[in-house]
């Protein structure tokens, strides 16, 4: 279980987070959503040590991910970024098998691309994919890359950065799909920050909703349509007019 508790982050006196607390369960798909800005990235970057919170505790299975446990916590997760973001000089399996060749478990390289393909295929993608590069994939194909870069060191948590940016609707669609899919296969715990409504409802067990430093809303996703907080139904909705004040 990953367990965040009243984390607080200001950047210089613009405060972001003002007390984040939230619990995912193991197994279980939490999604952040919430207008741009809010701190959902601040947020990510919080757990995985990017940005050093001024408060608060974050913990996985009880321990301390912001100190010591780093390096076991970062061991055990997995992460596909915005916009893929492969290396474009590596060729696809290399991207795929970049954990696994490098720091204390790494494998032998042949092993390390027989997993490759094997999760390029969970992907969706053959084994003539694996010796292109980046740049010769479409934008879909390169979120299947980056997807299964994220799962190739069977992580127990993965993080997930608008998986569905700059992907049409149909694509989109089929990669919330392949995530859920994947994530229920292989038993993770996963944290999706998302702008995107058609992701939350294909991914989330739950949904938080972050607003002005603080979780406005937390709940099954069955319960989100129904949910009477006016914040969220506008979020929901993208609904111009509404109590979330926004620039026009
Ligand atoms: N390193 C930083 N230094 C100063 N301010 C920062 C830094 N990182 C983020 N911020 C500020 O924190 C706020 C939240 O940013 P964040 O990127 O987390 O928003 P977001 O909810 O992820 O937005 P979006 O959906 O547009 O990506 C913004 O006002 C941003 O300017």
């Amino acid at each position: 279980m990953i367990a965040i508790s009243d984390l607080h982050k200001s950047f210089g006196a613009a405060p972001v987070l003002r007390g984040v607390t939230l619990e995912v369960p193991r197994g279980e798909s939490l999604v952040v959503i919430g207008g741009s800005g809010t701190g959902k990235s601040v947020l990510l970057k919080c757990i995985l040590g990017l940005v050093t919170p001024d408060s608060g505790s974050i913990t996985l299975n009880g321990a301390d991910v912001t100190g010591t446990g780093r390096a076991a916590f970062l061991a055990r997760f997995g992460m596909l970024f915005q916009g893929a973001a492969l290396f474009d000089s590596l060729p696809v399996w290399q991207n795929v098998a970049f954990r696994l060749v490098r720091g204390p478990d790494r494998r032998p390289r042949a092993e390390a691309r027989e997993i490759a393909l094997a999760k390029l295929a969970r992907v969706g993608l053959g084994p003539e994919v694996a010796d292109l590069h980046p740049a010769e994939l479409s934008g879909g194909m390169q979120k299947r890359v980056g997807l299964a870069r994220a799962i190739a060191a069977d992580p127990e948590v993965i993080f997930f950065d608008e998986p569905t940016t700059g992907l049409d609707p149909i694509m989109a669609g089929v990669i919330n799909d392949l995530i859920r899919e994947i994530v229920a296969e292989m038993g993770a715990t996963t944290i999706t920050i998302t702008h995107d409504m058609s992701s939350v409802r294909a991914i989330a067990d739950r949904v938080a909703m972050l607003h002005a430093g603080k979780i406005r809303w937390h709940g099954p996703v069955a319960e989100m349509d129904s949910a009477e907080d006016p914040y969220l139904r506008q979020f929901i909705t993208g609904a111009a007019e509404g109590p979330i004040e926004t620039l026009r």
